[in-house]
């Protein structure tokens, strides 16, 4: 059988989470329209007929301005090592711009190292006028030799079974290195974590999206149940007025929001209690970070 792993990487915010979870049909990455919002390495497992495909969704490429970006940027680059063949995410809906030229920049140097196919994988067509989308390939295609050159929509999923095809004939032979039942690495801890989290990106703008970290107090399952205290964890005493929101309306509708995804994911009934706390430069400390799991 084939097996391999693919790294997806690109700048922020071009559907690389939403890609994973396309190809995976299952939610496992949260995904915002705010940019860095993936801010570790996730694994997800495909398995098809013959196949087994390892894909690692990475932290978009950006500038860091404080050391939780700089380990996000890190880990991206410490991914590239993993690869048997990678993802190079792009934007159809835009020329490409000085964040993609800098991702293809890294993914160069990594198959300096070593020779690896580099697929160009033209995302958000949904987006794109028909007449306008060839000249737009076009563009894309020039900027590197690709092994191949797919466009896809993430979102609606437009050719994205043909993308698992073509990526599947660039992979090695080798033995399956997961189960039939692993599809993520993910544990439901986490998981629920971002599942909050990514709700709390819905409703704050600005810096506020970037400051905020949800760290899982307790998690006691219970036969068919489940009870979640988290804390929301934030910069400054201005940042937590927003998130609760006037009366802790906003708080509300977050906490709300995330028990209903919990509930449907796990498949259990979720009791969820939110917490939210200020721990200042959370996004500067090391032993923070850690503690988070950044
Ligand atoms: N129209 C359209 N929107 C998309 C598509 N793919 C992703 N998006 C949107 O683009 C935004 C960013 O998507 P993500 O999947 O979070 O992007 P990412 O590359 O993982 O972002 P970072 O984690 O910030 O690096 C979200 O608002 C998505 O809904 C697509 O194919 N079409």
């Amino acid at each position: 059988m084939k097996f391999g792993t693919v790294v997806i990487v690109g700048r922020s915010n071009v559907g690389k989470s939403t890609l994973l979870n396309r190809l995976l049909k299952e939610k496992i990455a949260i995904v915002s329209e705010k940019p860095q919002t993936t801010r570790t390495r996730i694994l997800g497992v495909v398995h098809a007929p013959g196949a087994q495909v390892a894909f690692l969704d990475t932290p978009g490429i950006h500038r860091p301005e404080h050391l939780l970006n700089r380990r996000m940027v890190r880990t991206t680059l410490d991914t590239l090592e993993e690869a048997d063949l990678f993802f190079v995410l792009m934007d159809a809906t835009s020329l490409p711009g000085p964040g993609d030229l800098s991702v293809l920049e890294h993914v160069k140097a990594a198959i300096q190292k070593q020779a690896r196919p580099v697929m160009l994988v033209l995302n958000k067509i949904d987006r794109v006028n028909k007449m306008k989308l060839l000249p737009v390939i076009d563009t894309y295609a020039r900027l590197y030799p690709w092994t191949e050159v797919v466009p896809v929509s993430a979102e609606t999923g437009a050719n994205v079974e043909r993308l698992l095809d073509v990526t599947v004939a660039h992979l090695p032979m080798g033995d399956a290195a997961y189960d039939e039942d692993t599809i993520t690495d993910q544990s439901m801890r986490t998981l629920a974590a971002e599942m909050i989290r990514e709700k709390l990106l819905r409703q704050t703008y600005e810096e506020v999206p970037h400051s905020i970290a949800v760290e899982i107090d307790q998690f006691v399952e219970e036969g068919k149940k489940a009870r979640i205290s988290a804390s929301v964890l934030v910069e400054r005493e201005s940042h937590k007025a927003i998130i609760i929101g006037k009366h802790g309306e906003r708080l509300k509708v977050v906490g709300t929001e995330a028990r209903i995804e919990m509930e449907r994911v796990f498949g259990m009934k979720v009791f969820l209690e939110l917490w939210v706390k200020v721990r200042e430069a959370w996004r500067e400390d090391e032993h923070a970070l850690s503690e988070l799991g950044y």
